[in-house]
């Protein structure tokens, strides 16, 4: 099936947030986290930008290749924003086609390509020097539509009592949730 945006997706250019303070993609509480800036693009695409900081280092001076991949997998995370579902990651697979040096801009941008049942299938590329730079990282992934329970079920206590009573993680998961 053709994927289609939300009606209430947010507009293209839209920043879209955090989707939750703690996440080591997009939150910015987390100190070492990526704290990726996502905006919704036209149709069910976003556009992404995470500069590589030297905590992200695998070889020196160079970004490990698994947080380059987390990059990509918070890109095509975001997209849930514009289908207004909760989706986690099944399947994520990586090209890793160029070294990436510490305080490089990664460009990404993600697109959602299928859709079939729960299932989500999106492809994302990551460039560098630029948004029309060469491609160092690309990925295709699966994405499986869960309940908002998925995460009440399998998360801390600890963590999802600190959520539940956070009014803002509320009303951010509230902008998931699916309600044609
Ligand atoms: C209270 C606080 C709430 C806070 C939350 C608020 C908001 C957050 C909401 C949304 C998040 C928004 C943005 C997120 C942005 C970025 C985050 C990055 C995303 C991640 O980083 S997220 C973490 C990593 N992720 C996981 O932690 C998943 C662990 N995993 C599982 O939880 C299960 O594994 C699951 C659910 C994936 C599937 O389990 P399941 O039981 O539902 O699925 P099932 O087996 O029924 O399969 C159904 C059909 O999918 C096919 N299928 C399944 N898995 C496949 C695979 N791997 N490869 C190929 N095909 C696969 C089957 O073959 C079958 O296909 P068919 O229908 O054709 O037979």
């Amino acid at each position: 099936m053709k994927p289609v945006r939300h009606p209430d997706a947010p507009l293209p250019g839209e920043l879209l947030g955090a989707h939750y303070e703690q996440c080591f993609g997009c939150g910015g509480a987390q100190s070492h986290g990526l704290h990726l800036e996502a905006r919704a693009g036209e149709g069910v695409t976003v556009i992404a930008e995470f500069t590589v900081q030297p905590a992200h280092q695998g070889a020196p001076g160079l970004a490990h290749g698994g947080v380059l991949a987390s990059a990509l997998d918070e890109t095509l995370g975001s997209l849930n924003w514009l289908l207004r579902t909760i989706a986690v990651t099944g399947r994520l697979e990586t090209d890793f086609v160029r070294p990436v040096p510490v305080g490089t801009t990664l460009y990404l941008e993600a697109e959602v390509t299928a859709m079939a049942g729960r299932k989500i299938y999106s492809t994302a590329t990551g460039r560098i020097g630029g948004p029309e730079g060469p491609v160092a990282v690309r990925a295709d992934a699966l994405f499986l539509e869960v309940e908002v329970e998925h995460f009440v079920h399998h998360g801390r206590e600890e963590e999802i009592q600190a959520a539940m009573s956070d009014p803002d993680q509320v009303r951010r998961a509230r902008a998931f949730e699916v309600n044609p």
